[in-house]
Parts: C-alpha cells; sequence; structure tokens
C-alpha cells in the first residue's frame, strides 16, 4: 500500500473535473483518512442523480490507478439558496426560483418548463411550477390535474396542487379553461404576486416560472416582483423567433437576472413513422445566437409527436418515458442549467441585527 496523505489524494482528485460545473472536483470534497482506508465525501450543489455512479467510478479508476485501493467513495446533493435580484422579498420555502421565457408565443416555453421541471425532480431535487402564463395557463393540463381545484390551509394560504410528484399553482385552476383571461398589465402581476407569495409552498429547491410570452410591459414588471435566480430562453431555429429570442435577453439584462441559457425547441423534426430526421425549421440558430450573446447553450429538442402527445395527455415525456432519448436530453438540460446556478453568489445566511433599547 501507498503511504497515504491528503496531499497526495488531493493531487489526484485535482485532476477529476465535474463534466457539468466543469469545476475541480476538490473543491467540494472532503477526504478522511484512517489507517489504510480512505473515505471520500462530495457534496454536489446540484441534482445530478444519474452522473452519481459515472463521478463515483472516475474517483474509484483514479484512485485505483495510483495504487489506493480500500477506499469508498459517497456522492450527496445539497441544494443552496442563490442570489436575487436586489430589494425584492424571497420565499422562505422557496430556494431557487427560475423563470422560463420565450419572445414569441408557441415555440414549446410551457413544454419545456414542465418536462425541465421533471427531470429537475428525477436528479433528486424538490420541484415546484408556477404558471404564470395568465392568458394560457396550460400547466394544470401537462400535469394532468386539470380537474382539481385548490384548497386553503387554516391560514388562508392557498394548497399547491401535486401533479408527478411536482407542487403547482395556476390561474388555470382558479378560472374555466374556456374563461378568456382579458386582464390587464397591474391585475396579471397583482394575480401573479399572490399566487407566488400566498400558495403554502414546502420545501422547495426549484421552483419553475412559466412566463407568458412576449418581452412587453408585463414579463419586465414580473421580472422586478418575483425574486429570481436566474432565467432560461426557449426559442425555435427560426430567424423570426431568434429576433425575439434576443428581445427576451435583453429583458433579463435590464433587470439585472443572469441568463442561465437557451433551449432550442423543434430544431429537428423525427417523423414517427419511420424515424426520418429533417430539419424543417433550419439547424444551430439557438446554437449560434448563443455563441455570439455569450450564452450557455444547454441542449436542443427534436420536434416529435410524442412531445406533444404526451404533454397533451397530462403525462409528460420526462414521466412518460424516464429513460428514453427524449427524457435524457431533457436531464441533461436540468444538470446543466442547475450546476449552472452554482456558479452564481449563494445567499449566506446572515442574522438580522437586533438592537434593543
Ligand atoms: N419539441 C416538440 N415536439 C412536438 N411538439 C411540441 C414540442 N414542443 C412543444 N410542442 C407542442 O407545441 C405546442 C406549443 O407548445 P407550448 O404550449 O409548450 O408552447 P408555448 O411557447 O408555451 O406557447 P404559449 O405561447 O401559448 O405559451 C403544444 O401543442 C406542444 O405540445
Amino acid at each position: 500500500m501507498v503511504n497515504l496523505t491528503n496531499k497526495k489524494i488531493k493531487i489526484i482528485l485535482s485532476k477529476i473535473v465535474d463534466i457539468y460545473t466543469e469545476q475541480n472536483i476538490i473543491s467540494s470534497n472532503n477526504i478522511n483518512i484512517d489507517g489504510d482506508k480512505v473515505q471520500i465525501n462530495i457534496e454536489l450543489n446540484y441534482p445530478a442523480n444519474s452522473y452519481h455512479t459515472t463521478l463515483s467510478n472516475t474517483i474509484t479508476d483514479a484512485l485505483t490507478k495510483n495504487g489506493i485501493n480500500n477506499h469508498s467513495v459517497d456522492i450527496k446533493t445539497k441544494i443552496v439558496k442563490y442570489t436575487t435580484q436586489k430589494g425584492v422579498d424571497t420565499l422562505p420555502e422557496v430556494k431557487n426560483i427560475i423563470a422560463i421565457a420565450s419572445g414569441k408565443g408557441g415555440v414549446g416555453k410551457s413544454t419545456t418548463a414542465v418536462n425541465l421541471a421533471l427531470a429537475l425532480q428525477a436528479e433528486g431535487a424538490k420541484v415546484a411550477i408556477l404558471d404564470a402564463d395568465i392568458y394560457g395557463p396550460s400547466q394544470p393540463r401537462m400535469l394532468g390535474v386539470s380537474k382539481i381545484k385548490p384548497e386553503s390551509s387554516t391560514e388562508g394560504k392557498l394548497l399547491p396542487i401535486l401533479g408527478h410528484g411536482i407542487q403547482s399553482m395556476s390561474i388555470g385552476y382558479l378560472v374555466k379553461e374556456d374563461n378568456p383571461m382579458i386582464w390587464r398589465g397591474p391585475m396579471i402581476t397583482q394575480a401573479l404576486e399572490q399566487m407566488l407569495r400566498d400558495t403554502l409552498w414546502r420545501g422547495i429547491d426549484y421552483m419553475i416560472i412559466d412566463l407568458p410570452p412576449g418581452t412587453g410591459d408585463t414579463q419586465l414588471t414580473l421580472s422586478q416582483k418575483i425574486p429570481v435566480s436566474g432565467s432560461i430562453i426557449v426559442t425555435t431555429p427560426q430567424d423570426i423567433a431568434l429576433i425575439d429570442a434576443k428581445k427576451g435577453l435583453k429583458m433579463f439584462e435590464k433587470v439585472n437576472i443572469p441568463i442561465l441559457g437557451i433551449v432550442e425547441n423543434m430544431s429537428l423534426h423525427i417523423c414517427s413513422k419511420c424515424g426520418y430526421e429533417e430539419a424543417i425549421f433550419g439547424t444551430g440558430g439557438g446554437k449560434a445566437m448563443a455563441i455570439n450573446e455569450g450564452i450557455e447553450f444547454l441542449g436542443s429538442l427534436p420536434l416529435k409527436m410524442d412531445i406533444q402527445t404526451d404533454v397533451d395527455e397530462g403525462t409528460p415525456t420526462v414521466t412518460k418515458d424516464p429513460e428514453g432519448k427524449i427524457a435524457k436530453i431533457y436531464k441533461e438540460i436540468a444538470k446543466k442549467v442547475s450546476a449552472k446556478l452554482t456558479q452564481q453568489s449563494r445567499v449566506t445566511n446572515a442574522f438580522p441585527s437586533i438592537t434593543i433599547e
């Protein structure tokens, strides 16, 4: 057995990079040496259940190669709270809010939001969805809970509706689906703030907010009133959608909300009969835009009939076919986006100063 020192093990581990944070794992590790036995404890600050085995094997291989055979690796997840815009009150039961926006309607923002929420959950996080798409609330249907009405708690708060394990709130639960919303900006903002603050959320690591499409005043006001840690822009590859997506980027920049990345939806058409792939809306537009703007490209989803029928049935693809190719793409996006968030400043537990006179 080699002569073990903490320093030696640190050097071995310093060569291993977490593929999602792109950081050296040495910064998050804890090495214990008890005689000949080495215990490595890794704490990841983002949910990545599907990555634990790979990471553990990489560490094991590196240690074994260096003659350290008597070891064990333990990987745990601890999701912490990251900072939001200044001057907006945060929610005690919600660690991080991620807003999903699109410059243009119909690009698949809600479909992306629900599948991403389920992917974060599958990777080990507690997740909520706030459906802020007042004009066309689709989350109740997509989560398969459109017939349920929220109840009130004894303190007069709304109880979130649970769909596939996700806590959710939507104006769609409170009004009939075929009832068109003809509200003006200030009413929308007020309704959303109430849904956000008067719902009894419980122990949420990530809340996904499905914003209304567009980049007008309503979206801007929402982005200023909701304590958001980061945002995602969903776009399709056509030029027209990309131009609008760029407006979305500018909107978040204006209100100092970090942009975690871009998701390109409907990038390739995959025929449900023969599997033939065709780029009917063009390819690579989202990626090119991400590179131009210096923003992370999180991934692209094909235009595939199942994605549409699954959300329509109320069982989004990540739940319906959790090990399938599409679910894997959403899970990759979930890991990338939550890992990206770990690079922001954390909220430190500053106690308020109390003065007794
Ligand atoms: N990758 C995809 N493949 C096939 N169908 C998709 C895909 N993404 C979304 N869809 C379908 O496209 C339609 C629009 O999607 P969705 O409602 O998610 O868009 P949106 O951007 O949220 O729309 P809105 O502007 O109305 O809020 C839905 O019927 C959805 O099922």
